[in-house]
């Protein structure tokens, strides 16, 4: 069973991801414990990155860095680590320099002979959940802890180009050469993702996101069929195994980046709440998926450069769109993605202000 933790003070994420109206939006941005902190920078003057994730004290200070900073405007914190570590438990080498890099990436499938056999998340991946329950305790019920994973075909595409890629070249070829192998290690990535939402849930994320990155280099074919079954297989996987053990089921966030083509799909994939990039409006969307799940987004990032005009104007506009004339009801405010290591602190916090006055029931 999780430990009892203090009861949560401010429950509107949670609220406002089961789908039910709130006073106003909850908000957070992914990548909020980032580079564009001072105090980020300053401890990772000193620590690599991955010393970080694995590391509990550090990986919770730095979970903590922008809920000190923007105390009452942040709705959620989310642990710090990386989607890469499934890589590094499945038994990757992976290093940050300063982009993502595997040294010896899946060239063929015989490559994925190298892989563990049998992974052991408590073994390969217990500083996480050691690091979730630290935060747990420190937040002491302030804002809800979030917990998260890569999706199988993002965390796919990267061990096999063994890091960024532009062209998808070497993962692809593996879709359209060695589907039935592709499909095997989808799958076998979507067990261990189940595994680590589960010890996560287990530690104390009390609402889990899966990042599918990439989603949006798949057609909608391909979509369907090499990644929808794999994201279906962890909403599935983690709520029955979670049914079983007589835990509590946390809600479950899909942001499937690009693949706005796709979101009917999504809609009936398992998920709570669905992640919009700034590529579609919410009013679109909202038509697209019904009732069915809550809606999460959707700033383009690059408003924060635009200075607190351009990021008010966009932000009542954002809010008007999620609102539709009526009160904020199932969203949470968030960029399209993660924030960028050049925004000023402050425009970041005039945001938070922003989406505070723009989603409230009168505005
Ligand atoms: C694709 C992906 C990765 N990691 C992640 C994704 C999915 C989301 C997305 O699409 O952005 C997810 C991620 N990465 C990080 C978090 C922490 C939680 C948060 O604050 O959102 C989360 C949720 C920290 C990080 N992960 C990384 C940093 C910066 C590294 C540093 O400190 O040098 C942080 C704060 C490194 C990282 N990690 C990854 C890349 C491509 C990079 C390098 C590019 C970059 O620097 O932005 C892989």
């Amino acid at each position: 069973m999780p430990e009892a933790f203090a009861p949560l003070k401010n429950d509107l994420l949670i609220r406002a991801a089961k789908g039910e109206e709130t006073a106003r939006a909850p908000v957070w941005v992914m990548r909020q414990a980032g580079r564009y902190l001072p105090e980020f920078r300053a401890v990772r003057a000193n620590h690599e990155f991955f010393e970080i994730c694995r590391t509990p004290e550090l990986a919770s200070e730095i979970t903590l860095q922008p809920i000190r900073r923007y105390k009452g405007l942040l709705d959620a914190a989310i642990i710090f680590s990386d989607i890469l570590v499934v890589p590094q438990a499945m038994g990757m080498d992976v290093q940050m320099t300063p982009g993502p890099y595997f040294p010896e990436p899946l060239n063929v499938p015989a490559d994925v002979e190298k892989l563990k056999k049998v992974v052991d998340v408590n073994v390969e991946l217990g500083y996480m959940f050691e690091a979730i329950t630290k935060v747990r305790k420190e937040l002491n019920g302030e804002v809800p802890l979030i917990g998260f994973c890569g999706a199988p075909w993002t965390l796919f595409s990267y061990m096999i180009e063994g890091g960024g890629t532009k062209t998808f070249q070497k993962c692809k070829t593996w879709l359209f050469k060695y589907p039935e192998e592709s499909k095997a290690l989808l799958t076998r990535i979507a067990d261990v993702c189940v595994d680590l939402l589960v010890g996560q849930i287990k530690a104390g994320a009390q609402l889990v996101q899966v990042f599918d990155s990439w989603a949006g280099e798949l057609s909608p074919h391909d979509f369907a069929i090499f990644s929808l079954p794999s994201l279906k297989r962890i909403s599935a996987g983690v709520r029955s195994r979670l049914a079983s053990e007589n835990i509590p089921a946390v809600p479950m966030t899909l942001f499937a980046k690009g693949a706005n083509q796709s979101l009917a799909a999504q809609a009936v994939a398992g998920y709570d709440v669905l992640g919009l990039d700034w590529c579609i409006d919410a009013v679109e969307a909202r038509r697209i998926v019904g009732d069915k799940v809550a809606l999460q987004g959707n700033l383009d990032p690059n408003v924060l450069y635009g200075g607190r005009e351009a990021i008010e104007r966009e932000v009542k506009r954002m809010a008007e769109s999620f609102k539709m004339g009526g009160s904020a009801k199932g969203w949470i405010a968030n960029l399209g993605h993660g924030i960028t290591p050049g925004v000023d602190p402050e425009d970041l916090r005039f945001f938070f202000e922003c989406v505070h006055k723009y989603s409230a029931k009168a505005v």
